[in-house]
């Protein structure tokens, strides 16, 4: 059964069709990906799945609880690590996890959680101390302290350094492995494409497109990009004319494998180097910018 099933969500502010109309479901233990630029209608739906905003129509089962409804019963099951969550800063961090999890009937041991989010070193310290983004692993650590089987994740990973993000990424698929499942929202398509197993791209209160990541690639027909250092001699003809720029040469392919396989063969047969050889195909960034750039904002009915 899914852990999340969404039919025909829709959410309007005054005139603004904030959710016009959506459908998904996240399976049991999978980790989704609501992706698409601001005012593109993902807090709202997240919140309604929270089950702190209300919804104008549609159906929404999360964890076979209807959120509007489900009361603390609902809640005790879920985490949630919103953006920015207000902290009492005069609170330990030892403190917050500890009431935190405290207030749920199987919370996770405060100071495993601690060391799990990296913050060994700074239980004692006071909230005020924190940096930004030590900030954002206490908010993950908070999250996770009723040991949630449905995880809710805001941007978990904004204002972290790059080893800090690639430690959260590593915390969340070990949350894979405990079978938490995860709705995560991000600006950062490469923790997407790291971590989901589908993803779905929103813009204007609707869904684009909904799979997973080699879908979306796949489904694109984007073209991969052949690159390389300018070599000496004239290049073997290839499925497109080459661009030079400066010193380097891109092809954008529409036959990378028989454009590869010429210019290597081409390559050894005259003893010629191809510094930076390099094939390219879409990553889901350029899949999603595709996508929510050639969709207008208001979409027509
Ligand atoms: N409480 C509110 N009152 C009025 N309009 C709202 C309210 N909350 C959101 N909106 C509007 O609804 C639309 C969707 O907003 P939402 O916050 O759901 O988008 P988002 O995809 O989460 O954006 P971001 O990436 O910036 O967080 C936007 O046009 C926004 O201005």
């Amino acid at each position: 059964m899914a852990t999340i099933e969404v039919r025909d969500l829709a959410r309007a502010y005054g005139p603004v069709r904030a959710v016009d109309g959506i459908s998904f479901s996240v399976g049991d233990g999978e980790i989704f990906a609501l992706l698409g630029p601001n005012g593109a209608g993902k807090t709202t739906t997240v919140e309604i799945l929270e089950g702190y905003r209300t919804r104008d129509s549609g159906t929404v089962r999360v964890l076979g609880y209807d959120p509007a409804t489900g009361g603390p019963a609902y809640r005790s099951r879920i985490g949630v690590v919103l953006q920015s969550a207000g902290f009492e800063e005069e609170f330990t961090v030892r403190e917050l996890v500890r009431l935190q999890a405290s207030l749920f009937p199987r919370g996770h041991d405060p100071d495993e959680l601690i060391a799990l989010v990296g913050l060994g070193d700074k239980s004692g310290a006071r909230v005020k101390g924190l940096s930004g983004g030590q900030r954002r692993r206490l908010d993950l650590a908070l999250g996770l302290a009723g040991a949630p089987e449905l995880l809710f994740l805001d941007e978990p990973t904004t204002g972290f350094d790059p080893a800090a993000r690639h430690r959260a990424w590593q915390l969340v698929a070990g949350l894979r492995e405990l079978g938490t499942t995860i709705l995560l929202t991000t600006h950062y398509l490469e923790e997407a494409q790291q971590l989901a197993d589908r993803v779905a791209v929103m813009r204007g209160g609707r869904l684009l497109a909904t799979g997973t990541p080699e879908d979306l690639r796949a489904g694109s027909k984007l073209p991969t990009v052949i690159s390389f250092g300018l070599p000496a001699g004239d290049l073997p003809a290839l499925s497109a004319a080459p661009e030079v720029t400066g010193t380097t040469v891109r092809v954008v392919s529409r036959d990378p494998v028989a454009d590869a396989w010429r210019l290597t063969g081409w390559a050894r047969e005259h003893d010629i180097a191809l510094p930076d050889f390099t094939v390219s195909p879409p990553t889901l960034e350029d899949v999603y910018l595709a996508l929510t750039e050639e969709t207008s904002d208001e979409p027509a009915d």
